[in-house]
């Protein structure tokens, strides 16, 4: 187990890039599984889920060639199936949260998908049933055996499109959902259908490789099947949960930074959210400017009633942000109610946050109530543990922004999703080590 030990009080200065996308980029990797021409993407992140996701694909028989340092190109004219049954690929695929959009992919070209539970951050259940709702309404037939430690298995002769109504958006099920539509026959419509950028991206490419989709940006989606897919190349868009980890730690550190290359129209609400922090945000073309700023304050509504800032599937605000926006709330002036609507289990590392001298209740497993501190005092540095990648982030940024040093252990969450966050906040002024 790996750990950062990070000095505090370290004001940052310069220009960041934000990395590729990663909840992006393991939907996109998946999809090169949809065609037997070479697809070649871009902006590919260099981090632990992705980099686990590109050698279960060579595992696969996908020949993937690395192009540039981000670029990979993907040729899946060949797949082999038996894989799927391996212990390896057991092992492999439960160790993140992406492979389970292998299933649809493999599920419209070879008819079957098989995958273990899937892992990725232990946040509260995170239950599977819309994607294998989706494939039976398409007319798989759905298998789940406890025995072998949770196996889920899907296998058609014959997908063909049909109307449903999702009894959730979600993220990775809509996106395994429209994977498995594409190739159907006829017609699909889905509603509730999951619609984040992360989505958006997929669709757009699946219609560059000849996909029929429309309705794309909003919960209803209509797929025309077609007979197969071709080669396309795609680019991924700058990573949206990175670029508010940014602004979050600007603020708690009193750092002046400029996130280079935002794709603003991709980010909705998330700048208004850190503004309602009382933030003072810069949009100047594509970069965000965040100003080194010793105070800020929490709005309130309009009526004057306290602040709450929630999660809600998209274009409401992403529940991957809601753990920066409370160690955020943290040195604000004012107090705000968290509320995960989401995830039950993703707040419990605030009790790391209340050790280090933060102002926090935990009301229940879903909210917290955080008093900000106004910089009347300081964060002291402890040693703590990476619960899950976003409460990773935020225990550093509360690091960051403490007196003295802290431990983190357990960075590997971290590494799951930010790509050597290290050295990239070190070449602007951070003091982080590696041990
Ligand atoms: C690899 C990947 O892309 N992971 C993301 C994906 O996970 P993932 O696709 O696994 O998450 P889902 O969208 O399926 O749902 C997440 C959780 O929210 C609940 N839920 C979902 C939709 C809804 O309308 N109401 C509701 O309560 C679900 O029951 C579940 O507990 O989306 C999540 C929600 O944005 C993000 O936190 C994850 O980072
Ligand atoms: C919860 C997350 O990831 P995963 O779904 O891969 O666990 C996340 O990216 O915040």
């Amino acid at each position: 187990m790996a750990s950062f030990k990070v000095t505090g009080s370290r004001q940052m200065k310069g220009e960041i890039i934000p990395q590729g996308a990663k909840n992006e980029a393991l939907q996109i990797l998946c999809a090169v599984v949809l065609t037997k021409e070479p697809v070649t993407i871009h902006n590919i992140p260099n981090i632990r889920d992705v980099n686990q996701l590109i050698d279960l694909l060579g595992d696969m028989g996908v020949r993937c060639t690395r192009m540039a340092e981000s670029s990979v190109k993907f040729d899946a004219s060949e797949v082999n199936l038996d894989y799927l049954n391996s212990e390896t690929y057991k092992r492999k695929a439960a160790a993140l949260r992406g492979s389970v959009m292998l299933l649809g992919p493999t599920l419209a070209r070879f008819k079957k998908g098989r995958i273990p539970s899937p892992g990725g951050d232990k946040i509260g259940r995170r239950r599977l049933d819309t994607h294998f709702y989706g494939f039976m309404k398409l007319g798989a037939k759905f298998n789940y055996s406890q025995e072998e430690g949770g196996i889920y298995e899907v296998d058609a002769s014959h997908l063909k499109g049909a109307y449903m109504l999702l009894d959730e958006a979600s993220v990775t099920g809509t996106a395994n959902i429209v994977m498995a539509a594409v190739l159907a026959e006829g017609t699909t419509t889905i509603y509730n259908a999951a619609c984040e950028p992360y989505l958006q991206q997929l669709c757009k490419m699946l219609n560059r490789m000849g996909a029929k989709i429309t309705g794309v940006g909003s919960n209803l989606l209509t797929i025309e099947g077609v007979e197969s897919l071709n080669g396309t190349e795609h680019t991924m868009l700058p990573d949206m949960i990175e670029i508010g980890s940014f602004i979050g730690m600007a603020a708690m550190t009193q750092s002046e930074i400029t996130i280079k290359n935002c794709s603003i129209p991709d980010l909705g609400i998330i700048p208004l959210v850190f503004q309602k922090l009382g933030i003072k945000l810069e949009i100047r073309g594509d970069d965000i400017y965040v100003p080194s700023q010793e105070h800020y304050e929490l709005e309130t509504f309009i009526d004057g009633s306290m602040l709450t800032v929630s999660d809600h599937p998209w274009p409401g605000f992403t529940p991957d942000l809601l753990s920066i926006v409370l160690v955020t709330a943290i040195q604000a002036k004012g107090t705000v109610l968290i509320h995960q609507k989401m995830f039950e289990s993703r707040l419990f590392f605030v009790d790391k946050l209340i050790e280090m001298g933060a102002q926090i209740i935990l009301c229940d497993p879903h909210r917290a109530t955080v008093v900000g501190l106004n910089r009347q005092q300081q964060l002291r540095g402890i040693r703590m543990t990476s619960p899950d990648i976003r409460a990773g982030v935020s225990l550093l940024i509360a690091a960051m922004s403490a007196k003295g040093t802290s431990i983190i252990e357990n960075i590997e969450q971290i590494d799951r999703g930010y790509q050597n966050i290290d050295t990239r906040l070190n070449a602007i002024g951070a003091e982080i080590v590696r041990l």
